[in-house]
């Protein structure tokens, strides 16, 4: 999906929410438990629920990764029923030497080889440029690199002070700087956690025209009025991700539509700061 294609897609719904797919086996309501693919079951009808409220989906990797070959046959099926002008997002946090990384990008994006076709696949940078560059070398995909992330361990070194060419920075800036010598805004976006909100009217001064994907609403206790307020850019610019609180809004039957109202609630707020920009 091109940058434009995604910014009619958030003009079109009025949202720039990413549900989160992070569906835990533990956590699934008891009465799916019954069901052939409980995991799958479960998306199924989380997505049926949000998709008139949210542009993208981003399965986490990991939760279908720790359940073996079941868990790469419900994502699978996922997929292919996620509603196709969404947004899809492999979270799986990659990033190796250029050839594994290769094996990687094949693996997200590469349907005749492993049957996903994601849009985005979310990478570390930490191995640099050769690491980066497979996944990029693929037309119409992008790569969502880490830059600023949610978590408290963001501060070991993330913040980091450094100099570059004798100017004070911080670790994150010249992530967001260096790599955009990689890739354009029409294939980079990057991770910045919503409980870095502050950060963002300076991190918009080095990657002005880029998406950012901002988990950390919901659960994480991030702000969605000030991510807006600070991240939003002339075209939207934002995928901002809420995983537990969408859908694990209820641990009972009603699971499903309680997940609606709440990608609802976020979705009307998320029409009132997309009227600033439309
Ligand atoms: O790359 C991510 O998506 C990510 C980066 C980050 O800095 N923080 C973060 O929480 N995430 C992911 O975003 C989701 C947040 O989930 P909730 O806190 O339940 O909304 C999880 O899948 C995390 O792995």
């Amino acid at each position: 999906m091109t940058k434009q294609a995604l910014f009619e897609q958030i003009l079109l719904k009025k949202s720039y929410l990413c549900v989160g797919l992070d569906t835990d086996i533990k956590k699934i309501p008891p009465h799916l438990l019954q069901a052939k693919d409980p995991v799958f079951e479960f998306n199924r009808q989380i997505i049926d629920a949000t998709a008139p409220y949210a542009v993208a989906y981003k399965p986490n990797i990991a939760f279908y990764e720790a359940m073996g070959v079941k868990g790469w046959e419900s994502l699978q099926k996922t997929m292919k029923y996620i509603p196709k002008e969404c947004f899809t997002i492999a979270d799986a946090k990659r990033g190796d030497i250029g050839n594994t990384s290769e094996l990687y990008a094949r693996t997200f994006f590469d349907k005749n080889s492993s049957g996903f076709d994601f849009d985005a696949v979310t990478v570390a940078p930490y191995m640099g440029r050769d690491s980066v560059q497979p996944f990029l070398a693929f037309e119409n995909k992008w790569v969502i690199l880490l830059a600023l992330t949610s978590n408290v361990g963001s501060n070991d070194f993330q913040h980091l002070k450094i100099e570059v060419e004798g100017e004070p920075k911080k670790l994150y800036q010249q992530v967001l700087t260096k790599s955009q010598e990689w890739g354009s805004s029409e294939s980079l976006m990057y991770v910045v956690g919503a409980t870095q909100a502050d950060k963002l009217a300076e991190i918009r001064e080095i990657v002005p025209d880029h998406f950012l994907l901002v988990p950390g609403v919901g659960a994480q206790g991030g702000s969605l009025e000030e991510v807006s307020r600070y991240g939003m850019n002339k075209k939207c610019g934002l995928l901002v991700n809420s995983s537990r609180a969408i859908i694990y809004a209820s641990s009972g039957e009603d699971f499903a539509e309680r997940a609606e109202e709440e990608a609802k609630k976020v979705q009307q707020e998320m029409e009132k700061y997309l009227s600033a920009i439309v």
